[in-house]
C-alpha cells in the first residue's frame, strides 16, 4: 500500500482550509482530515485569568481521536475513504495506486505523535495585521469576544510557533498572501512529484531486481 501524508499547517486565517480543500479536490485518491473538527465542547474548555477561553492550545482538541483517524486511514486508506463516501480510482497497473492524506490545521505540527507521519509539511503564514483583519471577518462558534485576538489568539500563536520550530526542521513556509490559485499550483506540483516518485519506485523495483539477477 503506497501512502503519502501531507500536512497543511499555518496560523489562524493563513488560508489552510482553502488550500487543503482545493488540493483534495484536485488530487485523485486523496482524503482530508481537518483539525478543527476535533475541538472540544465549549463547556470543557478552560478560561484564563482574563476571562478568555483557551481555544488556541492542544488541550482544547481531542488529539487522540484525530490521531486514531489518521492511523485508521494509514492502515486501510481505501476502506477509510469508502466509509466516508469518497470514490477511489481503478488501478491502472499493479501497485501504481498512491493514496494521499491531507492533514490540515493550526496545531498539526505541535502534536508529537503526528509529527513522524508527515511526508511533506507546509506552513502558511501572513503578517499580524492581515491576520487580525481576516480573523475579524470570521464567525467561530463561540464567536471571538472583544480583545480575543490580541489577548489570546496572537500570544498563543507566538508560543505555539516557537514550540513547533523547536520540534521540527523540515517545514516549507508558504506566503499566505500569494494568490489562491498560485498557492494551489505550487503545492500541487510539489505533492505530485512525490506521488510520481512513489509510483516509479514500485514500477522500477522488479526491473532493478531483474538486472541484479542478470548481471551478478
Ligand atoms: N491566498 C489567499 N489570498 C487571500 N485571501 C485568502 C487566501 N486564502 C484564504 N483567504 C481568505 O482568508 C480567510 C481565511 O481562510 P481559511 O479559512 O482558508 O483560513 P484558515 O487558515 O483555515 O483559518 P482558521 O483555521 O483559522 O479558521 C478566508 O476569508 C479566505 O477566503
Ligand atoms: N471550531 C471551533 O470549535 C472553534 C471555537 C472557538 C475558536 N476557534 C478558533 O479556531 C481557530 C483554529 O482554526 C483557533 O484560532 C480558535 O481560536 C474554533
Amino acid at each position: 500500500m503506497k501512502t503519502i501524508i501531507v500536512g497543511i499547517g499555518g496560523m489562524t486565517n493563513g488560508g489552510k482550509s482553502t488550500l487543503a480543500a482545493r488540493l483534495h479536490q484536485r488530487i485523485v485518491n486523496s482524503c482530508l482530515i481537518a483539525q478543527d473538527v476535533y475541538f472540544k465542547e465549549d463547556s470543557v474548555v478552560p478560561v484564563d485569568s482574563n476571562g478568555f477561553k483557551q481555544y488556541d492550545v492542544l488541550d482544547a482538541l481531542y488529539m487522540e481521536e484525530m490521531l486514531e483517524h489518521v492511523e485508521l486511514w494509514r492502515r486501510d486508506p481505501e476502506s477509510y475513504m469508502t466509509q466516508k463516501g469518497l470514490m477511489t480510482t481503478q488501478e491502472s497497473s499493479p501497485g501504481s495506486k498512491v493514496f494521499v492524506l491531507i492533514v490540515e490545521g493550526f496545531l498539526i505540527f505541535n502534536y508529537r505523535p503526528l509529527n513522524s507521519l508527515y511526508d511533506k509539511k507546509y506552513f502558511l503564514e501572513i503578517p499580524y495585521d492581515i491576520c487580525k483583519m481576516r480573523r475579524s471577518t470570521r464567525l467561530y462558534n463561540p464567536p471571538d469576544p472583544p480583545g480575543y485576538f490580541d489577548g489570546h489568539v496572537w500570544p498563543m500563536y507566538l508560543k505555539n510557533r516557537q514550540e513547533m520550530e523547536a520540534m521540527m526542521s523540515d517545514i516549507v513556509f508558504l506566503d499566505g498572501l500569494t494568490e489562491k490559485g498560485q498557492l494551489l499550483n505550487s503545492v500541487y506540483k510539489d505533492v505530485m512529484k512525490l506521488v510520481e516518485e512513489l509510483k516509479g519506485k514500485t514500477m522500477l523495483s522488479p526491473l532493478t531486481a531483474h538486472f541484479i539477477h542478470f548481471f551478478f
